[in-house]
């Protein structure tokens, strides 16, 4: 939905999956059901999760080195579009974490202007974040193949900056990823410490830091 207001207003900009949603366990059903089509075994829902963050063909690459598929690439190639396929619907499972839509209505209220830029796929961020009911929050989503590169390069949380028209922005990430984009587009980085994060909190840069949805907003208006 396009948002007009305050043209001095900051731009909040969320990462998606382990930031506003904890998706792990449909990324984990699609990814052993891609496993169990290949009649190899499947991973865990803690070994998927660590293999979130990059990007999905990353995340494919990282399964199938997983199940020792080695460099067959015409295998690799069939699991990658066998994954995309199932992606795109697959929310079944897919949760708000707690306090989200809260927080997004209390920022929208305090006049920020909301976007989301996430290493997703377009397709399946777009059909999850409408499922889950937030795309009446957002202005704009970038995903991972949105633009010829995905995060940490910082051109895709610059496009979701000026796709909402703010000059000036705060990113909400969950990773190691996002921290490094934050850094290399100049933007101040608040961690959100319960997604999918893999190394400890005082290892990854950030201005600050939550563990709770309900926070966010006043965290916000404090370095905001
Ligand atoms: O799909 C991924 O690998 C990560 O997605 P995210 O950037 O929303 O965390
Ligand atoms: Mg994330």
């Amino acid at each position: 939905m396009p948002q007009t207001g305050d043209p001095e207003a900051t731009g909040v900009i969320f990462d998606l999956d382990g930031t506003l949603i904890d998706s792990a366990p449909d990324i984990h059903a699609a990814g052993n059901a891609v496993l169990a089509d290949e009649g190899l075994p499947g991973v865990t829902l803690a070994q998927a999760t660590a293999m979130i963050g990059a990007g999905t063909p990353t995340f494919v690459a990282r399964l199938a080195n997983a199940a020792g598929v080695g460099n067959d690439t015409e295998r690799r190639d069939r699991m990658y579009r066998n994954f995309m396929e199932r992606y795109l619907g697959a929310h079944e499972l897919t949760r708000l974490y707690p306090g989200v839509a809260a927080a997004l209505s209390a920022l929208r209220e305090a006049g920020h202007r909301l976007a989301i830029c996430t290493n997703k796929p377009e397709a399946p961020a777009r059909t999850v974040v409408e499922a889950l009911g937030l795309s009446e929050h957002v202005g704009a989503l970038i995903g991972g193949d949105s633009l010829s590169v995905k995060k940490p390069d910082p051109a895709p949380l610059h496009a979701a900056a000026r796709a909402i028209g703010v000059q000036r922005a705060i990113f909400v990430g969950d990773s190691e990823i996002d921290a490094e984009t934050a850094q290399a587009a100049g933007v101040t980085f608040a961690l959100f410490t319960r997604g999918y994060r893999k190394t400890p909190v005082d290892r990854i840069a950030h201005d600050v830091a939550f563990d709770d949805h309900g926070d966010l907003a006043g965290l916000l208006a404090r370095i905001g």
